[in-house]
């Protein structure tokens, strides 16, 4: 269901999709409207650029039978009745009797319906149930079977064929028997009605808003991850192993975010993973976890979208990225350190066996433009795998010697990740010859964070 800036998408109630983990579904979903919404952009307004990366929250609501379902459409519906007939008593009272925002607001406060109606039509003849119904019910949209013209046999006779559709449609009361009895198909997915339902009951209403929250006074790692990106880089030809245009956009949306989010201190990543670690008091959306995942998964993917012309020139996107998030808690520093441990370590990992991988299946040995010695065709994916099964670090750098390749000479980004974090400027003051410390940017670098230096040279990034 669609309404005044916000959308429902319901599931089946046995559906398993991604196991029915909460924290995958509310950001991939998110994520993945969050790209389609910046690339459709142009479609909508094509005279307007996207000046600013949109965001989007969401979360997810469980309805344990069809009639909380119908409750909670009900409420949004409602919702969308209330907030649109609101708003254009606003505009109407701005436009017409230049009223600020303010006064709008003092007159128009705890009225009800009808009065609001009656403004609209005494003041400024606005017939409200006149008003386009997608703006006062919002819009469902569902799969319908329908049955189309596939093609003429040859005698010019149409071939039907039933196939499924989305529709879109209003109505103007989700709680009705009629609106769901003129859908079959609906109750067909959604199962069938036990009762009626005539109000919305307040503890379900509560309960739909109700969330627990993440535990106070820790760090929150919010980690995100490309969804199905072995596909996304295939089909968008990225270079084997390590491509540094998906690296650097990578990096570049992430500090964008840390740009944005000021209680985010650090971010980790690698490969189309990113790692964001919110101070341990920070009070972003109230400590919820699914707004704070949901906002941050939503502006790094729009970012990707906006960002994606900028590293890669010519490749169109073919189709639309999307990443999904989760939030952690780490209770204190050494935990986290430990985490981020983990992934510098799972990276070192991830890139050598990649980079002994590229090697073994790239016929005549060319790794990154350079020819090596060995000139043999490459192996089968299969057989590079089975090769390196089990193999240790020291024997992946001697197999990388052979070709002629120094392991510890590869660049920095791809052995270590990128760390990102507001770091100061340091500058020589020429008249005084003396070392500067400028105002504070982000910066993004390819440094060993197991270490304890860069811990101990920027003792605010884990200030507790
Ligand atoms: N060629 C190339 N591929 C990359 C690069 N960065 C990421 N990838 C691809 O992205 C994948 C990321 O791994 P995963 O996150 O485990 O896999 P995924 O396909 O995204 O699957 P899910 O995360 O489970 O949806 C890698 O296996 C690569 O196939 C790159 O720089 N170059
Ligand atoms: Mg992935
Ligand atoms: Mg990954």
């Amino acid at each position: 269901m669609i309404g005044l800036f916000f959308l429902s998408f319901v599931f089946k109630k046995d559906t398993k999709f991604y196991k029915r983990r909460g924290s995958k579904l509310l950001s991939l979903m998110v994520s993945l409207f969050t790209s389609k919404y910046v690339e459709k952009w142009k479609e909508f307004f094509p005279q307007k650029e996207l000046r600013y990366p949109p965001s989007f929250h969401s979360r997810v609501i469980s309805c344990a039978s069809l009639e909380v379902l119908r409750s909670y459409l009900s409420w949004r519906q409602t919702d969308c009745h209330d907030k649109n007939q609101y708003d254009t008593c606003l505009s109407e009272l701005s436009r017409n009797k230049k009223m600020s925002e303010g006064e709008s607001n003092d007159i128009l406060k705890e009225t009800q319906k009808q009065p609001k109606y009656d403004l609209l039509f005494n003041e400024f003849e606005i017939k409200y149930k006149e008003c386009p119904d997608v703006a006062r019910q919002g819009s469902f949209l569902l799969r319908q079977k329908v049955e189309e013209i596939v093609k003429y046999d040859i005698n010019g006779t149409p071939v039907k064929r039933k196939r499924i559709k989305v529709i879109q449609l209003h109505s103007k009361n989700v709680t009705s028997r009629s609106f769901w009895s003129t859908h079959p198909y609906l109750l067909e997915e959604l199962g069938k009605f036990e009762g009626d339902i005539c109000k919305i009951k307040p503890e379900l209403k509560r309960s739909f808003q109700f969330e627990n929250k993440l535990l106070p006074s820790t760090w929150i790692v919010i980690r995100i991850d490309g969804c199905h990106f072995h596909k996304f880089s295939e089909v968008h030809n990225f270079v084997k192993p390590n491509d540094t245009r998906a690296l650097n956009l990578m990096n570049s949306c992430a500090m964008a975010v840390v740009e944005a989010f000021n209680d985010i201190v650090f971010a980790y990543g690698m490969s189309d993973e990113y790692s964001f670690i919110l101070k341990k008091d920070s009070q972003l959306y109230g400590r919820r976890p699914s707004e704070v995942v949901s906002v941050i998964t939503s502006f790094f993917t729009s970012l990707y979208v906006m960002k994606w012309k900028e590293f890669f020139f010519l490749t169109k996107l073919e189709f639309s990225p999307y990443f999904d998030g989760r939030a952690i808690c780490y209770p204190s520093n050494k935990i986290l350190l430990d985490y981020l441990t983990w992934r510098q370590i799972d990276c070192k990992i991830n890139d050598m066996y990649n980079t002994c991988f590229s090697v073994l299946v790239k016929s005549g040995g060319c790794l990154n433009g350079t020819l090596t010695q060995d000139k043999k065709p490459g192996m089968t994916k299969t057989e590079a795998h089975k090769y390196l099964k089990g193999t240790q670090t020291r024997e992946k750098i001697k197999l990388l010697k052979r070709f002629g390749i120094d392991y510890s000479k590869l660049p920095l980004m791809f052995r270590l990740g990128s760390s990102v974090f507001w770091d100061e400027e340091r500058t020589t003051n020429k008249m005084k010859g003396v070392l500067e410390m400028s105002d504070k940017k982000v910066v993004v670098d390819y440094i060993n964070i197991i270490d304890k230096t860069l811990w101990n040279e920027h003792p605010h990034i884990l200030m507790d």
